[in-house]
């Protein structure tokens, strides 16, 4: 095995050298009621790049970045953080944000603002997300979309060397969806090490650097979406998940008819474009 192709089974992004790592997990393992999720993940997060982490519903993407962010034990293995020490060395993006219904979108980043330890830019934040004309709008008077946007935000406020966004398209128009990843890619490429669990496979191949493919177990197969592409002779990161996945892996009941496989907003692009068709001629194939 090469140094690459051993790097490869670590799901260590094999275009860094190693020196970028900012978080690193050995053996990470968990289980819920002695159910294993995954087991023996060794990761290396490598600061200035986006890792992107993709699988079907329900086979342990929020649970690892949990376990990242030390919000969940593993029951076996380490998380170990290598990067600066800063009161904030991680940022979160969860999947169900929840925020102070009352205040408005500026109380909000305000009040996130005066909990870390560095001067915030609130209008460059907010220009950031698309939020600059909702800035005094309260927060439960926005769209499910431009909660996700505030969330994009908290999540990157104050510059941590680390952010995990937990479907960070999920909800957003196309075009939202792309830009909350161009500005994630563009953290990444001023040094911030971003990790996004995504269905939207497109974004994810054209903004990640790496990308880990988890299936029942673990990490199935992880590598550059080109790296990807090459080596399971396909035409793009879904062709790759198609052959990598086990359709009926994740344990949402949804899985075994192919649910799983759609994208935070529905049916995944090629599904959307088979159904428009089909919807064009009327139902009639
Ligand atoms: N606190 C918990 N207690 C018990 N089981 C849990 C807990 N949290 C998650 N699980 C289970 O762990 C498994 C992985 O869940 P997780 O939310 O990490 O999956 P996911 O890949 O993020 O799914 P999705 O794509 O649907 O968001 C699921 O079977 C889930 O039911």
């Amino acid at each position: 095995m090469t140094d690459a192709d051993e790097a490869t089974s670590r799901g260590e992004p094999t275009d860094n050298d190693g020196d970028t790592s900012v978080v690193t997990t050995t053996g990470l393992t968990k289980e819920y009621g002695g159910r294993p999720i995954f087991e023996g993940v060794d990761l290396d997060i490598a600061s200035g790049a986006m890792t992107a982490v993709i699988g079907p519903n329900g086979i342990g993407k929020t649970t690892l970045l949990k376990t990242l962010l030390g919000h969940v034990d593993p029951t076996a293995g380490t998380v170990t953080y290598t990067g600066p020490n800063v009161d904030r060395p991680m940022g979160y993006l969860p999947q169900e944000p929840a925020f102070r219904p009352q205040f408005t979108v500026n109380e909000t980043v305000d009040f996130y603002a005066s909990l870390v330890d560095a001067a915030v830019d609130t209008e460059r934040l907010l220009g950031e997300v698309n939020l600059s004309e909702a800035r005094n709008r309260r927060v439960s008077a926005l769209s499910g979309g431009m909660r996700r946007l505030l969330a994009v935000a908290q999540a990157v406020l104050g510059d941590p060397p680390v952010v995990c966004c937990d479907e960070p398209a999920s909800g957003l128009d196309p075009s939202m969806a792309r830009r909350v990843f161009e500005s994630l890619a563009g953290r990444a490429a001023d040094g911030m090490a971003v990790v996004v669990a995504s269905h939207t496979l497109s974004l994810v191949e054209t903004y990640a650097d790496h990308v880990v493919i988890l299936e029942s177990g673990g990490v199935a197969a992880a590598g550059s979406p080109t790296d990807l592409i090459e080596r399971y002779d396909a035409a793009d990161l879904w062709d790759v998940y198609d052959t990598v996945i086990d359709p009926t892996a994740g344990d949402d009941p949804a899985t075994s008819d192919g649910a799983a496989r759609r994208g935070d907003d529905g049916p995944t692009e090629r599904e959307s474009v088979a159904s428009d068709a089909t919807a064009d001629t009327g139902g009639q194939s």
